[in-house]
């Protein structure tokens, strides 16, 4: 038992967070984007180390905080992705052979397939029709759940977007579907052998003209797209919508940008997007500030591996910090500050932006999905301008900062118990 918390003699050298104070944040359920600030960000700031080594329940993690050193790492294929254990219910949810929980050949396989099928145009219809229905709920106007809301638009432009299918989370919320993820895995593969028959413009329809993928392969896909897609993008957008609640200038500023683009408050296409800088930077920052995802999945190398200064022995874990590297005090200045005009120099913009931030991973295994993701966000950040205004509710428990759920295990940021006004315009 003593063993589980003593340090690796060849890990030994590698500056390392106390296991004390990360036991007591395990226990009092501390969310893992506070850890990161309270333990990861100290070592890393005042030692300069912008690799540490974390103990987490036994295992033994380096952590990496430095953006250059993570990205060529990232891409470095010597560093090996690790897969879940075996007996994880995840495995029973998303299948085995999908792009997520695959390594070499079989992933490069998946890796094709998929990416492909996500280069077709952005969601745009999708969007403009949840964010309808959204604003059908909303109606004139109240005081809504939002992290709840999130959860169900993100699962209907998934749904069309995806599948083709449309899943009506937002109006119907309790319809079986939404319920059960047995019933889930049922209604996915059906619908999977209908667009066999009438393909029409979603992912899956493209991903089925992969001569590569059997019918399997693109049943775990739509699977762990629908896992890997649901959460991340229902938490990047309540965050958006409460950093604007709770920074009202911005919020009046990337209005009056959408309004001289969005002349017709229904309709909205991918052009009048490209218009809209400031949306993008409030979109951005709000990643910078609390990402979806707090880091990546572990990687191992079978050889020894250098990382920075620090020699790492063969099989040590090593993960990209994200939410780390989007603090960072000698790289971010008011690191805690919302401020999306911090993206907005020259040359800032789609893809053209060279902030070290990287919300989505970077290297061989990044985010298949970033362009859908950033698109369904500001596609529906635009809608909402021009249709609502929006407000934290009295005494909100975000007044201060962003309080986020507690996800061990899940890695992820979703803003818990998020009350906002909406007004309509
Ligand atoms: C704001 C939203 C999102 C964020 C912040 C995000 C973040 C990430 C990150 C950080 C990774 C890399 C994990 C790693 O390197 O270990 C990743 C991978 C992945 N994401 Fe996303 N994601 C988002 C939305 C989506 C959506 C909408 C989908 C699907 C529709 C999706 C599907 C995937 C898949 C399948 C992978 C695994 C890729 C692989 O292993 O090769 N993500 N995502």
């Amino acid at each position: 038992f003593r063993k589980l918390f003593i340090v690796p003699s060849n890990l030994a050298h590698i500056p390392r967070v106390s296991i004390l104070s990360l036991l007591w944040s395990y226990i009092s359920k501390e969310p893992e984007s506070e850890r990161i600030q309270r333990l990861f960000l100290p070592l890393a700031n005042e030692s300069g180390h912008p690799i540490i080594l974390v103990w987490t329940f036994g295992l033994w993690i380096i952590h990496v905080l430095d953006f250059k050193i993570g990205e060529t790492a990232l891409r470095d294929r010597r560093w090996v992705r690790q897969l879940p254990p075996q007996d994880l219910l995840i495995w029973r949810l998303v299948g085995r052979s999908n792009l997520a929980f695959t390594i070499g050949e079989t992933w490069r396989k998946h890796s094709k397939a998929v990416t492909t099928a996500f280069q077709g145009p952005p969601p745009i219809e999708s969007i403009v029709r949840s964010s309808k229905e959204l604003f059908t709920v909303l109606g004139e106007g109240g005081t809504f759940k939002w992290n709840d809301l999130t959860l169900r638009v993100t699962l209907d432009i998934l749904g069309d977007a995806i599948l083709g299918h449309q899943f009506k989370a937002v109006l119907q919320p309790h319809s079986p579907f939404v319920n059960g993820y047995h019933d889930t895995m049922e209604s996915f593969g059906q619908l999977i052998r209908e667009k066999e028959k009438k393909k029409g413009p979603d992912v899956i329809s493209r991903m089925l003209e992969c001569e590569d993928l059997t019918f399997d392969d693109v049943l775990d896909n739509v699977s762990v797209l629908f896992v890997a897609g649901h959460d991340t993008a229902a938490g990047a957008l309540s965050s958006l919508i409460y950093y604007l609640a709770k920074y009202p200038t911005y919020q009046n500023q990337a209005r009056d940008e959408a309004k001289k683009v969005i002349q017709n408050s229904d309709t909205l296409d991918q052009e009048m997007l490209t218009k809209m800088p400031f949306g993008l930077a409030c979109v951005q920052e709000t990643m910078r500030m609390n990402n979806s995802s707090n880091f990546t999945l572990p990687r191992e190398a079978d050889t020894p591996m250098m990382l920075g200064k620090y020699h790492i022995p063969p099989k040590t874990m090593m993960c990209f910090n994200i939410s780390g590297i989007h603090h960072l005090e000698n790289t971010w200045r008011d690191h805690n500050t919302y401020n999306p005009t911090r993206f907005l120099s020259p040359g800032s913009g789609d893809d053209k932006s060279s902030f070290p931030i990287a919300p989505f991973g970077l290297g061989l295994r990044q985010c298949p999905a970033r362009h859908f993701a950033m698109w369904e966000l500001r596609g529906i950040l635009a809608m909402l301008l021009v249709n609502y205004r929006w407000r934290l509710v009295e005494g909100s428990i975000h007044s201060e900062v962003v309080q986020n759920g507690f996800s061990f295990g899940t890695n992820l940021n979703l803003p818990r118990d998020l009350d906002i006004v909406f007004e309509k315009l």
